[in-house]
């Protein structure tokens, strides 16, 4: 076992109920442990037995009723809760995916609620995969969900985001929680890496599709704009949208060149997840390796 786990199981043998939620993140998200999601609903349902206030939450946002816990445990439908909508193709040139009610608004609150604590001024990868610098033309917060904020919902919600993409988990970034207040923007960008990041690239590969699931719709303006073709995209609470980086053949396309327009009134929250190319190992799954997408996910996408 994980040395660094290896004090979250012992608490958790002994039922207590935070390591047994703890213990649940980890299973489910594989950190530290293989992931193994049934482990994971179980740790947690343990933890909401004994009234954990978290654990019941969590169980009623997965199991989409409510009732005592045994009824949240049995409700919970790990298959159901994977599916992704049917995709519908908005464009060719660039490549934009629409994916209507993609998650419900209770699973749209509870991502908003679990990181909004985090956020801070936004920032972009400047000169390269490391260094991190503010940019002119980004005005909103965002907060990343690292492991501490990451649970069963977003698990559940990243295996529906790789069934919609065709895009395995672990080939996803950590996901950004995104916030615009009114007046706020992210200007005109690419998402795929420069040239000049090319050993990144070669590690852990290109991003090659951005997935962003839109928590909020009680805003004006905020469209998320393709501005090489003036096509703007306004989603509904829970819808997703998908949009490739890069071109058939896997290189830069430089259609796919976007912004989040600026609000003019209310709040836009976003959960924006880039996915690579190749495995990035974000979560620290232990001994994940794995395959670049085959050639055949560029062409039909
Ligand atoms: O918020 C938006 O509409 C755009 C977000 C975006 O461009 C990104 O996350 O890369
Ligand atoms: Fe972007």
């Amino acid at each position: 076992m994980d040395p660094r786990i290896a004090g979250l199981v012992e608490a958790a043998k002994k039922g207590n109920p935070q390591a047994l939620t703890n213990l649940a993140h980890a299973q489910a998200l594989g950190v530290f442990t293989p992931r193994d999601l049934n482990a994971a609903l179980n740790n947690l349902a343990a933890a909401a037995s004994v009234g954990w206030p978290d654990a019941v939450r969590e169980l009623q946002v997965l199991s989409r009723t409510t009732g005592n816990w045994k009824r949240l445990r049995a409700a919970v439908n790990p298959d159901a809760l994977r599916r992704a909508p049917q995709r519908r193709v908005v464009l060719e040139k660039p490549r934009v995916r629409v994916f209507e009610n993609f998650a419900t608004p209770t699973e749209c609150d509870w991502l908003i609620e679990k990181c909004r604590d985090r956020l801070r001024p936004a920032q972009v990868y400047q000169n390269s995969a490391t260094e991190l610098s503010q940019h002119e033309g980004r005005s909103n917060s965002e907060a990343s969900f690292e492991f501490e904020v990451s649970d069963l919902v977003l698990s559940l919600i990243r295996d529906r985001t790789a069934r919609a993409s065709g895009i395995p988990v672990h080939h996803f970034e950590v996901g950004m929680l995104l916030h615009y207040k009114p007046r706020e923007t992210f200007g005109r960008h690419t998402d795929f890496l420069q040239a000049g990041m090319h050993e990144e690239i070669e590690a852990r590969g290109q991003r090659v599709a951005t997935f962003l699931l839109y928590l909020s719709d009680d805003y004006d303006g905020g469209e998320t704009e393709f501005s090489e073709v003036g096509f703007k995209f306004k989603a509904r609470k829970g819808d997703a949208l998908m949009f490739i980086n890069v071109d058939q053949d896997g290189a830069p396309d430089p259609m796919s060149m976007h912004a989040g327009l600026p609000t003019t009134r209310g709040e836009k929250w976003v959960l924006s997840q880039w996915l690579r190319g190749k495995p990035v190992n974000s979560h620290h799954t232990p001994g994940i390796v794995g395959a670049p997408l085959p050639p055949e996910w560029y062409r039909n996408v």
